[in-house]
């Protein structure tokens, strides 16, 4: 067959970039509804992620973002020794004032249309009674409150991972995972924050807080005697850790150069503004970066027991709990092969993909 070349930056030329499997393009006129739903890889089991609901520029940043989301889910799926594949979905409108049930019930047959091949959850911009219009129309949605039968709020979860990633990354830098006595910053306190900042001040870590939201603020310092810092203090703060548990890429050429910790372990998913350049400034100015996906997958380990129909939030403690030696074995990779913990945590994940994929084929 002969070869045909896409242009790099074109639909084809993105899909192909990323070997994705399947790239779903969903449009209903009478409700709205346009969506995209990636499939990235299903080697190890169908493509699960949630589906964000934003205000996208354009539809190119929508594509970019749904195939950039994807492709991770793949990774942490992978790294988080679950048999999930990775897949991701979005939906193009302003969740404040786009919602309906007609729409919601419209993404929900799309979903239906792959047959289980996607599995779907909450994310940014997505509320839960989004989800249960979205489950009248498939099975094939997750993260569904326990009143449903399902595995409730994941962030506790996340929040563990977090901490033992956290506890891995200490070790590696002082020899002890101690966090006792250490400075622990703390950049939003939302569902996981909130978590991570209990588990900190039980372990007798200082810890500093920010947030744009105020209520949020005083009630976790409060709570928990945390030190509340000004939102873009907290870049320059004499801390041993940063825990980045708001944002995306907010390890960024700015931020590396006021940067003092040790350690850069948080939730917030894509923390690095450019996955090879910024982890690279990392491991050049001795910062332990705990990559993101691999710490933050306590959530979707949540979401795996609810899946397969096993679910015991006890078993989503235990199994995330696995996250530990994983951190200290991506931490040793890295060192032997002289790579940042980025790329190690990557070569895990495939290296899984690829191990399990050939035996797919064994029988
Ligand atoms: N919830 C989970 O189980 C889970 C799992 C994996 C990854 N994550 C990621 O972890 C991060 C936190 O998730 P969450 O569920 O706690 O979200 P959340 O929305 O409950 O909390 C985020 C908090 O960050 C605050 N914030 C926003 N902009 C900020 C800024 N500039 N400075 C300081 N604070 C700011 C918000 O006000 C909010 O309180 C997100 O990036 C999310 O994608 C969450």
């Amino acid at each position: 067959m002969s070869e045909t070349t896409f242009q790099e930056g074109s639909v084809f030329g993105q899909v192909v970039k990323n070997e994705h499997e399947q790239v779903v393009f969903c449009y209903d006129k009478a409700s709205g509804l346009k969506a995209i739903i990636a499939v990235h890889n299903t080697v190890l089991g169908p493509a699960a992620g949630g589906t964000r609901m934003w205000m996208y520029k354009n539809e190119a940043d929508a594509l970019n973002d749904v195939l950039r989301l994807s492709r991770g889910m793949t990774l942490k799926n992978s790294v988080a020794g679950i048999n999930l594949g990775g897949g991701k979905a979005v939906i193009i409108g302003n969740s404040r004032t786009d919602k309906s049930e007609a729409l919601f019930r419209s993404f929900g047959k799309y979903v239906n249309s792959l047959a289980g091949k996607y599995i779907t959850a909450e994310d940014v911009g997505i509320g839960t009674s989004d989800m249960e219009y979205v489950g009248m129309e498939t099975e094939h949605v997750s993260g569904l409150p326990e009143s449903m039968g399902g595995g409730g709020d994941p962030s506790p979860v996340t929040a563990y991972g977090v901490y033992l990633g956290m506890k891995a990354s200490a070790k590696k830098a002082y020899g002890s995972d101690s966090l006792t006595g250490k400075k622990v910053s703390v950049q939003g306190v939302g569902h996981v924050g909130e978590h991570l900042v209990e588990r900190l001040t039980n372990e007798n870590a200082t810890v500093y807080i920010s947030d744009i939201n105020e209520d949020s603020l005083k009630q976790v310092s409060e709570k928990f005697g945390a030190t509340v810092v000004n939102k873009d203090e907290i870049y320059d703060l004499d801390v041993d850790i940063y825990a980045p548990c708001a944002l995306g890429a907010t390890i960024n050429n700015d931020t590396l150069q006021r940067l003092k910790c040790d350690i850069v372990a948080g939730a917030a998913n894509n923390q690095l503004r450019d996955e090879t350049v910024h982890a690279n400034a990392c491991k050049d100015k001795n910062i332990i970066y705990a990559p993101d996906f691999l710490i933050n997958s306590g959530g979707i380990i949540n979401v795996y027991y609810e899946i397969i129909k096993s679910y015991n939030r006890d078993r989503a403690f235990a199994h995330t709990e696995k996250i530990y030696d994983t951190t200290l074995e991506l931490f040793k990779k890295a060192e032997e092969e002289n790579i940042n913990t980025h790329e190690a945590a990557v070569r895990i994940a495939l290296k899984r993909i690829e191990d399990v994929g050939r035996l797919k084929t064994t029988f």
